[in-house]
């Protein structure tokens, strides 16, 4: 049996009547990661949106599991981490009190791991204080400490993770995005920056080639 978790069947999307791309045949299975590429406005993000289901195509499928993605809503949303190109946290929220909502969408994390998550992305000693005071870039790290809790699900879908990130931070996240898709799960993602470090099933497909 196949273990193609997320699959695009002659996929094609407009947006305004500007077609963006059209017959995208992708896979997606474990270890893999996949780097979607291209021009401002090429389709990166509205491509993200239909694999995670938040959008209709205007042609072709998406498959979860060999199944059209409506009808595996349940099984998409306890797989997916979807983090979006706005860091998506509230705030008037502390960083603790954002992961422990955001991890509730899967398996609610304890003090302890979130205080782990927060550390790992270095922001121990902010766990207490509300978002809104933070620096984008910390902003940024509390959005993406859900991805260093151990309940983190196998499927990651990253618009712009990298955004805001200092290049310490940056090298940091490449490894931990690499060590998941070693360790079986999936990484989905786009980014303006070049890439450094990778795992061997590493892809990239540049929507600037999808449309001649
Ligand atoms: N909500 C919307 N309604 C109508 N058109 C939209 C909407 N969101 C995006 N578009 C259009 O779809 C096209 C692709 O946008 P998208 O955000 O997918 O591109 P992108 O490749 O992610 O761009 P960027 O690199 O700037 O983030 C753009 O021309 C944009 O104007």
């Amino acid at each position: 049996m196949s273990d193609v978790y997320l699959e695009t069947i002659d996929l094609a999307c407009e947006r305004d009547w500007r077609p963006l791309f059209e017959h995208l045949n992708i896979s997606v299975k474990p270890k893999d990661m996949l780097q979607v590429s291209g021009p401002n406005g090429s389709g990166k993000t509205s491509l993200l949106r239909l694999m995670s289901g938040l959008m209709q195509p205007t042609a072709g499928e998406v498959l979860v599991k060999g199944r059209r993605i409506q009808q595996q809503r349940g099984e998409l949303a306890s797989n997916l981490l979807w983090i979006g190109h706005a860091a998506g946290i509230k705030g008037v929220l502390t960083a603790e009190e954002n992961l422990a909502w955001l991890s509730a969408l899967h398996h609610k994390a304890n003090y302890e791991q979130i205080w782990r998550a927060l550390a790992a992305v270095g922001l121990a000693g902010f766990e207490d204080v509300p978002c809104y005071t933070l620096s984008a870039g910390q902003q940024r790290r509390v959005a993406l400490a859900r991805l260093y809790l151990e309940s983190a699900p196998a499927l990651w879908i990253l618009d712009e993770p990298f955004t805001a990130l200092d290049k310490q931070a940056v090298t940091q996240l490449e490894l931990h995005l690499a060590a998941h898709c070693n360790k079986g799960g999936m990484v989905v993602f786009t980014t303006h920056h070049p890439i450094q470090n990778v795992p061997d099933t590493f892809r990239e497909l540049d929507l600037g080639r999808a449309i001649e």
